[in-house]
């Protein structure tokens, strides 16, 4: 039998720890943590994902602020924006929601967040820390947050210590989620392989997986016939695809119904990964406005 792992469940959880630490940095700090967050253009689902991440803030005793840029907006203004939260000692987070249209370049934009306020964690130097560091915590760094996500429900679902020794595949290479992940289960002492577009007979290699990461961005690539019976499947896929009555429906780059029966547990989509990283959003949000306060 192939049990769902519930991120609305996990992320719940994770926010209501939140909530109690930002009340508590709210007593002592006369203020509440703040997170604000930059959207260039209109693009639909950037837009659904960021009023989500300011709504959450609020229900967690964060306070969420969203700055919304013409899709226009210049290199320049979109530095000197980013420059101007830098300064302000009032923010703790600052997020800058990708994909940034063609003309701006999302890495140049990364790299100029000041380190202890980029809650997403993807600067150079929190990724450096990532890889670098001799114990990974969660309470310390900022790690990116749908791999942090993700790590949490395997920690949770199969119990602290239980990764160590287990083969890993994590399909996809991306800066944002399959490089991270890779080291956040090689840190949980896992045996690692990042597999990709060029990686030679892929499914062969996924049937090694006893967990199974599929963050490609391809609707429903992994099948049934990829995954190891009783391996862990987390889905990172967020795929919207066309339905027979003209309408849409999201689906991850796992081919799930294949996969009840096989996987001892898998995350679906929607409700499963991605429900986690605005819950981690919040949670670096809280630490990095409470290490801004120790100075
Ligand atoms: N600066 C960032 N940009 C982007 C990130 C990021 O972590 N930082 N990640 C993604 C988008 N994203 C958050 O920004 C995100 C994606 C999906 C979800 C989510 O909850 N998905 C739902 C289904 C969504 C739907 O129905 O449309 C689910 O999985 O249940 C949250 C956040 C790219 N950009």
């Amino acid at each position: 039998m192939t049990e769902l792992i519930d991120g609305n469940v996990h992320a719940a959880n994770v926010r209501a720890r939140t909530k109690v630490r930002a009340e508590a940095f709210a007593a002592s700090h006369g203020r509440k943590p703040r997170l604000d967050v930059v959207i260039v253009g209109n693009h639909p689902a950037s837009r659904a994902y960021v009023s989500t991440k300011t709504k959450m803030a609020h229900e967690t005793a964060i306070d969420g602020r969203l700055i919304e840029l013409p899709e226009t907006v210049g290199k320049d203004a979109l530095l000197a924006e980013i420059a101007r939260l830098n300064a302000d000692p009032a923010v703790d987070g600052i997020l800058v929601q990708l994909p940034l249209p063609d003309h701006l370049d999302g890495q140049m934009m990364i790299d100029a967040i000041d380190p202890a306020k980029d809650v997403d964690g993807f600067h150079p130097m929190n990724v450096g820390k990532l890889f670098t560091a001799a114990k990974i915590d969660p309470e310390q760094m900022l790690i990116p947050c749908t791999p942090l996500g993700s790590l949490m429900m395997l920690v949770d679902t199969l119990g602290k210590g239980a990764l160590s020794g287990r083969n890993a595949v994590v399909v996809g290479r991306s800066n944002i989620v399959g490089k991270p992940m890779a080291q956040l289960l090689l840190a949980n002492d896992c045996t690692v392989t990042i597999a990709h577009s060029r990686t030679r007979d892929l499914p062969a290699v996924c049937r090694q997986a006893d967990i199974l990461v599929a963050a490609v961005g391809r609707p429903e690539m992994v099948k049934g016939d990829w995954i190891k019976p009783g391996a862990v499947v987390i889905d990172v896929g967020i795929n919207r695809v066309a339905t027979a009555d003209g309408k849409s429906r999201i689906v991850g780059d796992v081919a799930t119904a294949e996969a009840m029966g096989i996987a001892s547990y898998i995350t679906p989509v929607p409700g499963g990964v991605g429900k986690m990283t605005v819950a981690c959003l919040l949670h670096n949000t809280v630490v990095a406005a409470e290490a801004r306060a120790r100075g």
